[in-house]
């Protein structure tokens, strides 16, 4: 059961596209849901909130002086897998840096134990770093993404995942068979996230067509079909670098566009995420407009593999839904502030080459993009991303204050707009006191040990301890999700990997792979590899 809580303190979010609201507010929460929000703090709107029919046995928590509430930062494309190489790898191009990073990274998550320990630490720092909604691109396993979909949901994180489809054009070790066994794979995931959470309410599937080159016709064709045929979420990639679209006209010869290439096969729906969007054509604004799909722009990943800087004026004042992603490994940081300064300084950069200061984003644009422009954008823009009656309490307590012991410095003669920005440009996760999501508080530096779940507790302790080996480490981990799976008995399922079955998704995909016998060559490349 999820305690309801009366919130009293300064409430910032940005609501729509260009609105700032800076207010005090009493905020009463029943069962993860916001029910009552008066933008005042009296004696009188907390009477009346305790008053409420659904908050007769709510708690009232106070903001102190220089805390404020803030939604939850929405990361609306990141590579789960890719995070142990967040931070090196910046020396080549999009395509190159395909095959020399990333595919042999993400090819490795065939390894169930490297992806506990991965997706561990993916979401744990995330949420540390304020995202309580992400939409995960993982590898093509579909065992590992099912995991990650139980970690996410075990942890309390609101996660779109999506298992990547990639048929052609990717190493022989790093490729699916065919459409068909790529699709059965994604059924398998899917088949598991329903039994996990039937109504999608905290972590959902999503198509993850990898991008246009590494999708032959037909599995972009499956792609389509099977998203709509369950009414799922698409995400890709689009138009993010020169040398790439050059080779999606080669092997899309018919096709008008790299759009027209997705809006052939359906994949443009309003719940399609195309991330990047840098190098769009007019034509294919209107188709993304007419389609009702939305761009994730991903600054940070655009300059470090140098792709190129997106316009996000263009696309806003075609009424094209924009949000903000890490898009971690190609982003060097899964920490949306970091976005958030990259996007306002991409647009910045951007407006002095084109001689437009139009272009340039101002805050509260910044700020939209990371929270409600994500909502939109996933198609969750009623249920989470601002503060409103009837949406989710996915919320974040920022802390400010000298207490925080954060590189924040606030004056006496700073007003509220000018202690967010200093947050938004000098802040970090010292300053994020509390991570709520869907009603529970689940990280930032005030969790303690007594808030958090019991196997967040478990997996904090296990990380913590440094005495243990990493592979002790990896069994322990592997025993505490087994254990918590078992308590809230989730469903049996089977999953596909490499062509064969398997009875749980945690356990090996492998047959000649037995992690117990932790001198493996498989073990011992991947303690080498992280
Ligand atoms: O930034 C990117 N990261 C990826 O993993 C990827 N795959 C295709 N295109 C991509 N772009
Ligand atoms: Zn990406």
């Amino acid at each position: 059961m999820v305690e309801d809580i009366i919130f009293v303190g300064k409430l910032i979010h940005t609501p729509s596209l260009g609105t700032l609201e800076i207010e005090d507010a009493t905020v009463g929460v029943h069962q993860s849901k916001i029910v009552f929000l008066a933008k005042s703090v009296t004696d009188e709107t907390i009477r009346l909130a305790k008053s409420h029919h659904l908050l007769k046995n709510a708690r009232v928590q106070i903001l102190k002086p220089l805390q404020f509430f803030f939604p939850g930062f929405i990361d609306t494309h990141i590579h789960a897998p890719q995070y142990p190489n967040a931070g090196f790898g910046i020396d080549v191009p999009l395509l190159k840096w395909l095959e020399k990073y990333t595919f042999p990274l993400e090819s490795s998550f065939r390894n169930l134990d490297k992806a506990l320990e991965v997706y561990y630490r993916v979401i744990t720092r995330t949420l540390a770093y304020g995202t309580t909604f992400a939409s995960y691109f993982s590898s093509l396993h579909a065992p590992a993404s099912a995991l990650l979909a139980e970690l996410c949901f075990l942890l309390g994180q609101r996660a779109y995942i999506g298992k990547c489809n990639m048929d052609t054009l990717s190493p022989p070790h790093y490729c699916e068979k065919s459409p068909e066994s790529s699709i059965e794979a994604t059924n398998v995931l899917v088949s598991f996230m329903s039994k996990l959470d039937p109504e999608r309410k905290m972590v959902s599937p999503i198509v993850t067509p990898r991008f246009a080159p590494s999708c032959t016709k037909d599995l972009l064709q499956a792609c389509g079909n099977f998203a709509a045929a369950h009414d799922l979420p698409i995400q890709t990639h689009i138009s993010e670098n020169r040398g790439e679209i050059a080779l999606v006209r080669d092997l899309f010869p018919d096709r008008k566009s790299y759009t027209d290439v997705y809006d052939h096969y359906r994949l443009l729906t309003p719940k399609t995420v195309l991330a990047h969007g840098v190098y769009l054509e007019d034509e294919e604004i209107e188709t993304i407009l007419n389609r009702q799909s939305g761009i994730s722009h991903c600054p940070t990943s655009n300059a470090v593999i140098a792709s190129g800087m997106a316009n996000v004026r263009r696309l806003l004042d075609a009424g094209v839904k924009v949000s903000l992603g890490t898009d971690v490994s190609g982003g060097y940081t899964p920490n949306m502030l970091i976005a958030i300064r990259q996007a306002a300084l991409t647009s910045r950069s951007l407006a002095s080459v084109l001689k437009d200061t139009r272009i340039i984003l101002d805050l509260s644009e910044l700020l939209y993009l990371a929270t409600q422009g994500g909502a939109e954008v996933l198609g969750r823009g009623a249920e989470v991303g601002s503060f409103e009656e009837g949406k989710n309490w996915d919320a974040l307590v920022i802390d400010v204050s000298p207490q925080s012991n954060s590189p924040v410095d606030v004056y006496e003669h700073d007003s509220w707009e000018h202690i967010l920005s200093k947050w938004i440009f000098n802040g970090d996760d010292r300053n994020i006191a509390q991570v709520w999501v869907n009603g529970k508080l689940i990280a930032g530096t005030d969790c303690k040990v007594e808030d958090m779940s019991p196997i967040a507790t478990s997996l904090a302790s296990l990380y913590m301890d440094s005495v243990i080996s990493p592979v002790q480490k990896s069994l322990r981990l592997r025993e505490i999700l087994e254990s918590f799976t078992n308590t809230i008995s989730l469903p049996v399922t089977q999953c596909v990997n490499d062509g064969k079955v398997h009875a749980e998704p945690w356990k090996h995909t492998n047959e000649n792979y037995d992690h117990k016998k932790s001198t493996s060559m498989e073990r011992k490349q991947f303690l080498r590899s992280t």
